[in-house]
């Protein structure tokens, strides 16, 4: 059996992803191709608890260094116990965020070490990489307009803006060095637009 094919939606806070998550499920339907929608931080029940410890706010702040390996261990986790599995049965993986978005956030937002990240990622992932990841990309002021009616602000909703500032120039920086598996989606266009051009990346795949 062939191996499923591994796609990841990322970009800052409101841009879309849920939204285009779910359009992406709808397309895969319809052609009735095999999949998992999952999730990072979680995916697992494991990875879902380390989640509330990254995104709850509480009076001990977390440290950086902790924040970093939380996002790896939930991401061994998820790995092992949901991705590889469904990729090796040859269904999709189609993810809400994923690696992509620990060199954007902790590396770009919290100037984290990018080589220390780069090692995390080869010890946690093996070869293990996204076939096409989209960037979904938009002034900062759209997305935080989008994502207001969520309620409270999580813990990384609670940053300056020039952290997401910071995480959006390291999302155009990253999708730059390799756009044939990179696509960046213009996310500020209305969304039939914007599902218009997934639409006919998908079908590349
Ligand atoms: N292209 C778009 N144009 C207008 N509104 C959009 C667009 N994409 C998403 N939205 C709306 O913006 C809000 C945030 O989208 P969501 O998918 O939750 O973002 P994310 O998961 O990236 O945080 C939702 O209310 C959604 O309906
Ligand atoms: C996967 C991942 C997420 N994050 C952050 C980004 C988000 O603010 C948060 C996850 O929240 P999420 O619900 O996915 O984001 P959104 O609010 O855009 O729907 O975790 C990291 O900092 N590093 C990572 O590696």
């Amino acid at each position: 059996m062939t191996r499923g094919r591994f796609i990841t939606l990322e970009g800052g806070e409101g841009v879309g992803k849920s939204t285009n998550l779910q359009f992406i499920k709808q397309l895969l339907e319809e052609r009735g191709i095999p999949f998992v929608l999952t999730r990072e931080p979680g995916g697992t029940g494991i990875a879902e608890k380390i989640r509330g410890i990254l995104l709850e706010r509480q009076e001990e702040s977390l440290t950086e260094q902790a924040e970093l390996l939380l996002v790896f261990a939930a991401r061994a986790q998820h790995i092992q116990q949901v991705i590889l599995p469904a990729l090796q049965q040859g269904q999709w993986v189609v993810c809400d965020r994923f690696t992509d978005a620990t060199y954007a956030y902790q590396g770009g937002g919290r100037n984290m070490n990018l080589q220390t990240i780069a090692w995390l990622e080869n010890t946690v992932q093996g070869s293990l990489r996204p076939d096409l990841t989209f960037v979904f990309d938009a002034p900062i002021e759209i997305g935080m307009q989008r994502a207001k009616h969520r309620g409270e602000l999580d813990r990384f909703e609670t940053e300056q803006l020039a952290f997401f500032e910071r995480v959006r120039q390291a999302y155009l920086q990253r999708a730059a060095t390799d756009l044939q598996r990179y696509k960046i989606i213009d996310a500020s266009l209305p969304l039939h637009e914007v599902q218009r051009q997934l639409r006919s990346e998908l079908a590349g795949l």
